[in-house]
């Protein structure tokens, strides 16, 4: 029996961190935003699809898609991002089940799926476990803004192009709080795969 964990939280609050503690202890982890990058890499329909909404303006000089420029037209525009979404979220979904049953066809013991969109995107069936990575607004906005250079205001724009962190805290099994060290954080990482493990043996 596999035991996938849906782990998820808001922007910058350390979903990385915390699945790069779980890949250290051994786990496959499935990384959303990394399957969101591949997804449009150059000649893709997904990336045709872009360009045809967005303009060509959001490629490089090597046709590469421009992710800072496109970031900048999404964040400040629901449309736009909802938009986005409609493209790339069902073939990142597609990719995210197919490696999921994989996992599970292989009785892989435990799985962690790293989804910042989560619960926007309705993953809760997929796993049996969601685990929210939760940081103060203050800490999360200071940590945004220092490792994407953004002012507070445009950190405030990423931060509310996504469900609360309170609520993702509401809906979650359980709640990894990473204000502290990483110590600590690493901690709880360790306590919950020793549960999960028990519970599955
Ligand atoms: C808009 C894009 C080009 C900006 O690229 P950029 O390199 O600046 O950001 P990156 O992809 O590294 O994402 C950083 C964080 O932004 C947040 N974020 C990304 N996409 C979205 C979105 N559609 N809605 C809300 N928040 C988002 C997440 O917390 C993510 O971890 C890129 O985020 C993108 O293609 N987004 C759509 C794909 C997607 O939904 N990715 C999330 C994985 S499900
Ligand atoms: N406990 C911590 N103490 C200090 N800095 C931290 C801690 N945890 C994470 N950080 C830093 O905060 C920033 C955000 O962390 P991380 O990239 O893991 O967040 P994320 O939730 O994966 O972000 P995103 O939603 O953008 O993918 C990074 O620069 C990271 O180094």
């Amino acid at each position: 029996m596999t035991t996938v964990i849906g782990l998820t939280g808001g922007i910058a609050s350390g979903k990385s961190t915390v699945s790069k503690m779980f890949a250290t202890a051994g786990i496959p982890i499935i990384d959303a935003d990394k399957i969101a990058h591949e997804v449009v890499a150059p000649n893709t329909t997904v990336l045709a699809d872009i360009v045809s909404v967005f303009g060509g303006t959001v490629l490089t000089a090597t046709g590469q898609l421009d992710r800072h420029k496109l970031g900048n037209l999404v964040f400040n525009d629901d449309d736009k991002l909802a938009e986005l979404n409609a493209i790339v979220q069902p073939v990142i979904r597609k990719v995210i089940r197919s490696r999921i049953d994989r996992f599970r066809n292989r009785n892989t013991p435990v799985v962690v799926l790293d989804a910042p969109l989560f619960l926007e995107q309705h993953y809760e069936k997929d796993v049996d476990l969601i685990v929210v990575v939760s940081v103060p607004l203050k800490i999360q906005q200071a940590r945004l803004m220092a490792r994407n250079n953004l002012s507070l205001a445009e950190a405030n724009e990423r931060i509310e192009s996504q469900l609360s962190l309170a609520n993702k805290v509401a809906k979650a099994d359980v709640v990894i709080d990473n204000s502290q060290q990483l110590e600590e954080t690493r901690l709880q990482v360790v306590n919950l795969l020793d549960k999960v493990r028990q519970t599955a043996d």
